[in-house]
């Protein structure tokens, strides 16, 4: 028995007693090896094990010839065996992509659909420390970060259950030494030979000199990347309550946060508390996302201008704008209106800018506080009242001043984000005054007192 395979299982909590464990078996040594493993602990843990076995017919009848060894293995020890062949090749070229893109697909796919059959809980695969070294190095060099450097899990949720790989503890020369001892003759895919495959590279030329610097290598990344997941776990809880302080808006294709609060959190967290924004927004992160945007944000963010933008993949934008930072999807110009107010009513506001409802009321006792509410005597109005959006030159007089004064510059003073000004709502009159820009300000136009006529009312909701 491979040192250890029971103590690992109890000590990572790999599947309990009476599982259906799905077993991924290519006829090579890892995953024979794996099987016979589970095999010795079935009894005692009182396991169901099926193991499932894809032929891609990329190599006729050799590949064939596997499937029989996978089949006839099972027969021997009584396990439980599905196997199917698949053109591989025919998929990939109608989905056009690669021949080993199109194999794990439809291998995944056999593998969720011997899952359901069965009801089993755990997918468990053959990848083993040696795998898992070379694929740490490959991301570490194609520029990943955080979790994702920790190469593969041992124990993630996968389907309806999990996807295990319990040999990620064993370097390839012991479960080779396991082949051996136990006479399970595995099948060697000559394509893992061959050196064309990026992975392939890393094996020949980088894992084969770290083995000679250190045998035990895989022991090392193994332990990078358990106390690697534990730190990132962490600093994700630690993230996650920082952003809750940070972020003002929370919405399915759009995040609004606060520029201040975020830059006043440690760096490592304003990473990961971007990445979480990331995630929340692109259903897949496109794979052209890379720790540059991370970076060029970060500067963006603390520079001193006040505005700027910057294009994620994806049609993803993010727009700084004084202490605002919008992370969105929906950035097509907001639409110009102009729309006809008629008294009563109640109207919708474009762009989602929420609503202004009109009303007469000839009773007094109408408060009139904050800008949410407009008040206007029956004998100032002048129709059509108008909603639209902002036009160079906008002036308003403004209520307790004298003179006018820019709506530009009340936008500025008032600090709203450039995107939200081209959506703003304006109310005016139909001799052009400008009353009332609904949540800002109020024009000198609103009523005192209410006069004999009464009144019209203006109210808006964001
Ligand atoms: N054709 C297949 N059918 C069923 N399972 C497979 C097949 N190919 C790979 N797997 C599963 O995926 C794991 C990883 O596959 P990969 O090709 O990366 O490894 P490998 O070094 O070829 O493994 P092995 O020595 O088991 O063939 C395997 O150990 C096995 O559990």
């Amino acid at each position: 028995m491979l040192k250890n395979f029971e103590a690992i299982v109890q000590k990572q909590q790999l599947f309990e007693d009476r599982s259906t464990i799905v077993v991924g078996v290519s006829g090579g040594p890892d995953s024979l090896a794996l099987l016979h493993l589970l095999y010795q602990v079935r009894e005692k843990m009182n396991l169901n094990i099926v193991a499932a076995h894809v032929d891609h017919m990329f190599r006729g009848e050799q590949s064939e010839d596997e499937m029989h060894f996978v089949i006839n293995f099972c027969k021997k020890y009584q396990i439980t065996c599905e196997a199917t062949q698949i053109n591989v090749s025919a998929y990939a070229k109608t989905r056009k992509i690669s021949a080993q893109v199109a194999a794990r697909e439809c291998r995944y796919h056999f593998f969720t659909e011997v899952l359901d059959k069965y009801q089993a809980d755990y997918l468990a695969l053959g990848h083993h420390g040696d795998d898992q070294v070379e694929t740490i190095l490959m991301r570490m060099v194609r520029g990943s970060t955080g979790e994702a450097l920790a190469g593969m899990k041992m124990k993630r949720p996968y389907h309806n259950g999990f996807l295990i790989r319990p040999l990620l503890a064993y370097s390839k020369q012991e479960i080779l030494d396991y082949c051996k001892e136990n006479e399970l003759m595995p099948r060697f895919d000559p394509s893992n030979e061959k050196s064309d495959y990026t992975r392939n590279r890393f094996r020949k030329h980088v894992l084969s000199f770290l083995k000679q610097e250190n045998p035990l290598v895989h022991e090392r990344f193994r332990y990078f990347s358990e106390t690697l997941l534990e730190d990132e776990s962490y600093l994700q809880v630690l993230t996650e309550e920082s952003m809750n302080k940070v972020i003002k808006r929370k919405e399915k294709s759009a995040v609004e946060m606060d520029i201040i609060r975020f830059l006043s959190l440690p760096l490592p967290l304003q990473r990961r508390g971007i990445k979480l924004i990331l995630n929340y927004l692109y259903v897949n992160i496109p794979s052209s996302l890379s720790s540059i945007h991370i970076e060029s944000l970060q500067a963006l963010l603390s520079q001193n201008h006040p505005s700027g933008s910057l294009d994620y993949p994806g049609g993803l934008k993010v727009i700084k704008s004084y202490h605002t930072c919008l992370f969105t999807f929906e950035h097509k110009e907001a639409t110009e209106y102009c729309l006809d107010l008629t008294i009563p009513s109640v109207l919708s506001i474009p762009n989602g800018n929420g609503s202004i409802s009109c009303s007469f009321v000839s009773e007094t006792g109408v408060h009139a506080k904050g800008n949410d509410i407009f008040l206007l005597n029956s004998r100032d109005l002048y129709e059509p009242l108008i909603v639209r959006t902002r036009k160079q030159g906008d002036k308003m007089k403004l209520k307790g001043m004298n003179g006018t004064k820019k709506v530009k510059d009340i936008f500025i003073d008032e600090k709203i984000p450039l995107h939200s000004r081209h959506s703003w709502p304006i109310v005016e009159d139909g001799k052009g005054n400008i009353l009332w820009i609904p949540g800002l300000k109020k024009s000198s136009y609103e009523a005192e007192n209410i006069e004999g006529d009464g009144c019209i009312v203006l109210q808006f909701r964001s």
